[in-house]
């Protein structure tokens, strides 16, 4: 009834369970860190930078996105950099964010552990107290870098881990399977965390098979391909398994050729627990209300599918129960009233 599409979109109550921190870079804040920083960067303007950001797969973003984070240096970087995002997400109707961020892409750097997690936490207290969002922390490994180097970032995280809901897996997939990190993800688990892995994304089924057998994951990122699998989708919709599905991110990584043919509503009529998110939104030319509407309109999504996409959003978070309920209820007022 009454609002429009856009506005039911952004009004749904959400929550954001795929975004690397680091992939909210807008240009304009790339150059502003960059003035900041003394640094230069392989830019004239921000106009040259989106020029840049064409990708033809996962690996042609990757080597530019981390190019782009090495103007992050200081605790006030990251803490800019985490409030720009929250920023966004609120006016997205995000009532958590669970944001993962790559502390190897820093650390390679120089830059200490302690600065990124310090800026990110002083980010993520101000976002509650100012607009009362709330999120959670995924650290994530790199998967093209070694086993001993996740080990030696999981030490290094030792006195926050208390602030970090899970670890994740992300960067250069196929070649790198999950079995390369089935230690030091059996060591997160054994300090409490929770588990993500981006799987199925450019890499086969076999990889969401061995996310869920041998990392034993909580959630999937992504998890395209698994649909290549009649028995693997049975048995995540039976497990109830969330997937962490970005559209725009496909789209922009020619994980499809065009979001005509996303299969976000074949997903959700398989039964999967599929979500909407953005990835890296300053990278694929949106945000999450913008992948919301996008698939909705190159989809065909119905209220009633939007409305599900965004309950699975916080069923799928690591919200306590009670949150998760509180969350809901507003959810479906808001749906019964709009
Ligand atoms: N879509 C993606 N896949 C793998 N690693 C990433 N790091 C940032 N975005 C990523
Ligand atoms: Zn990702």
């Amino acid at each position: 009834m009454g609002v429009d599409l856009d506005a039911f979109i952004t009004g749904l109550p959400k929550a954001e369970l795929h975004l690397h921190i680091e992939g909210s870079l807008e240009p304009e804040l790339m150059f502003a860190l960059a003035g900041r920083n003394g640094l230069s960067l392989p830019y004239a303007d921000v106009e040259a930078v989106r020029a840049a950001y064409a990708f033809s797969n996962l690996q042609d973003f990757l080597d530019i996105y981390y190019a782009g984070a090495a103007v992050l240096l200081t605790r006030q970087d990251f803490h800019d950099l985490a409030m720009a995002y929250f920023d966004r997400a609120v006016a997205d109707g995000v009532v958590h964010a669970e944001i993962m961020f790559d502390p190897q892409t820093h650390t390679a750097r120089g830059v200490p552990f302690a600065f990124v997690i310090e800026g990110l936490l002083s980010a993520m207290a101000e976002a509650q107290e100012r607009h009362g969002i709330t999120s959670a922390l995924i650290m994530s490994f790199l998967r093209h870098l070694s086993e001993e180097e996740a080990f030696a970032t999981l030490a290094e995280a030792e006195s926050w881990l208390d602030r970090i809901a899970a670890v994740g897996l992300d960067s250069s997939e196929v070649g790198h399977p999950p079995e390369k990190f089935a230690r030091v993800f059996a060591a997160a688990a054994a300090k409490g965390l929770k588990r993500v892995a981006h799987a199925g994304e450019e890499g086969p089924p076999a990889y969401v098979h061995a996310a869920l057998d041998v990392l034993h994951v909580d959630r999937i990122d992504h998890g395209n391909r698994a649909l290549e699998d009649a028995d693997l989708v049975e048995r995540l919709v039976g497990e109830g398994m969330t997937l962490t599905v970005c559209p725009l991110s496909n789209l922009k990584l020619c994980v499809v050729d065009t979001l005509d043919h996303h299969p976000i509503d074949r997903m959700l009529a398989l039964g999967l627990h599929a979500t909407v998110n953005s990835d890296d939104p300053a990278y694929f030319g949106g945000y999450v209300a913008d992948n919301y509407r996008a698939i909705a309109r190159a989809r065909g999504l119905s209220r009633a599918d939007l409305a599900q996409l965004a309950r699975n959003s916080l069923t799928g978070s690591f919200l306590p129960a009670d949150a998760v309920a509180a969350h809901l209820d507003r959810l479906e007022a808001f749906v019964a009233t709009h």
